[in-house]
């Protein structure tokens, strides 16, 4: 799953101009003319494929737009919770494709219409859907298996620690269920979410939500490096989707490196809500800045030289100590510093408003996938909030691990490899 799509039939993209202004009326009247007053349908060419060995919304190009939400399950029903998923599958699948939920079909006149519609015109959007399972679709909070699932919880799907500084809110955290919508427009991704909360409607609820605005990462070569919301360039060193040999080592579970074979093809996602303090920040100076990530603000270069993707040289001395401080947020985290493990960011800049203090509540949704969090990023989450200058002016206040199951062939339901197995 991932690649960039080449068909797909859009209701939304008929000919009559959707998306295409002027010149898309005139040619959908000269088109219609053609069909015998009958409108072809055209192509969405903005998709991403669905089906794959992977879920997309890993390794895809990371789009510009997010919003993910966690799902907590109230039904007791094992069969109301796996039809859910096969309507989720129905839809996405069709959302991907630039169509609307329930395609062609709009449904009766005296009931809701399939799709809610805000999204019509719109195209894919290149719209990936992620799903994935918290602990606690496994395990009730007495530790008692949920939905027949026992002996199906993976050892890897730990419950995350509390970390030093954590400032974590319950409610924004966790979850039986993750759903991670990307999209290159807000609209798509919202409308996305909004659908399967809607088919969910008496089988799940919301349990938090979060919008993001901008991508926080590098994915693919071809990608430019984006900024956070601290001004500096944010992946320069991410594990990009052309790296089958990295993606292989620190991302995909292999049937030999889990306890659960369902999970195999697929990954772990780590997501923290993290609250940067950026009026603190705005008045930092640029080498308090620079010497807090390691790197320089205006190019992404290492302290230590040379030009953005250089291998940082944390010998190199500087005027006290090493150039590259030892507290600098790429000095903690370098796989140098833990066994060379590497981790696959994919997280979103978000601003929710202001605090009611004059402050701005922005900062980074970080998410990560990683083949094992105990190995992959328990560590790195724990040297950070020991030692890493860059604490100073963050906040985390969510926190959530969620397992991601394979991806799926056509006639199959996400999840089934869970449920079926
Ligand atoms: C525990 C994992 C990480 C958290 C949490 C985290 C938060 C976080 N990071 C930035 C900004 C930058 N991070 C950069 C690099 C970087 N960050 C992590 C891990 C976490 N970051 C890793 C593993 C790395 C790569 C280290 C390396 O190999 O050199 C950078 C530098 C550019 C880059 O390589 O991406 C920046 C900038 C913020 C603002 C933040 C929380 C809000
Ligand atoms: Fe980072």
């Amino acid at each position: 799953m991932g690649e960039e799509k080449k068909a797909g039939i859009s209701r939304r993209l008929l000919l009559t101009g959707a998306g295409a202004g002027g010149a898309g009326l005139a040619v959908g009247a000269l088109a219609a003319a053609a069909f015998g007053g009958q409108l072809p349908e055209k192509q969405a060419t903005d998709t991403i494929e669905f089906y794959g060995e992977h879920q997309a919304g890993i390794t895809t190009e990371a789009q510009d737009r997010m919003h993910i939400v966690g799902f907590d399950v109230t039904t007791q029903d094992r069969g109301k919770l796996v039809a859910l998923l096969r309507d989720w599958t129905a839809a996405i699948e069709q959302m991907a494709a630039g169509q609307p939920v329930g395609g062609a079909d709009t449904g009766s006149y005296d009931a809701p219409p399939a799709d809610t519609g805000e999204a019509e015109g719109l195209g894919a959007a290149h719209l990936t859907v992620t799903v994935g399972f918290g602990r606690s679709l496994f395990l009730d909070e007495h530790g008692k298996p949920r939905f027949g699932l026992q002996g199906k919880l993976p050892e890897a799907l730990i419950e995350l620690p509390h970390f030093s500084g954590d400032m974590v809110e319950e409610q924004r955290s966790g979850g039986d269920i993750v759903v991670q919508a990307c999209a290159n427009d807000p609209q798509v991704a919202v409308h996305a979410i909004r659908n399967l909360s809607r088919l969910g409607f008496g089988t799940v609820r919301v349990r938090f939500s979060q919008i993001g605005f901008g991508r926080t990462a590098k994915t693919t070569q071809a990608q430019q490096t984006p900024r956070n919301l601290f001004g500096f360039k944010d992946g320069t060193a991410n594990i990009l989707a052309e790296d089958a040999d990295a993606l292989a080592k620190h991302v995909w579970v292999g049937k030999d490196s889990t306890d659960q074979p369902w999970m195999a093809g697929g990954t772990y996602m780590v997501a923290r809500r993290i609250r940067m303090q950026i009026e603190t920040w705005d008045r930092s100076a640029l080498r308090e800045q620079e010497n807090v990530v390691g790197r320089i603000k205006s190019t992404g270069a290492p302290l230590s030289g040379g030009e953005e993707f250089s291998e940082p040289d944390f010998a190199m001395a500087g005027s006290a100590g090493p150039i590259i401080p030892v507290d600098s947020h790429v000095a903690v985290l370098h796989p140098s510093a833990h066994n060379g493990v590497q981790m696959l960011r994919r997280g979103f800049n978000y601003t929710d408003g202001s605090d009611g203090l004059g402050r701005l509540d922005a900062g980074l949704f970080f998410i990560a996938f990683v083949i094992d969090a105990r190995t992959h990023f328990v560590p790195l989450q724990k040297a950070m909030s020991a030692n890493d200058a860059m604490n100073e002016y963050l906040r985390h206040t969510s926190s959530g691990l969620y397992a991601i199951p394979p991806g799926i062939q056509p006639g199959q339901y996400l999840g089934q490899q869970l449920f079926e197995s």
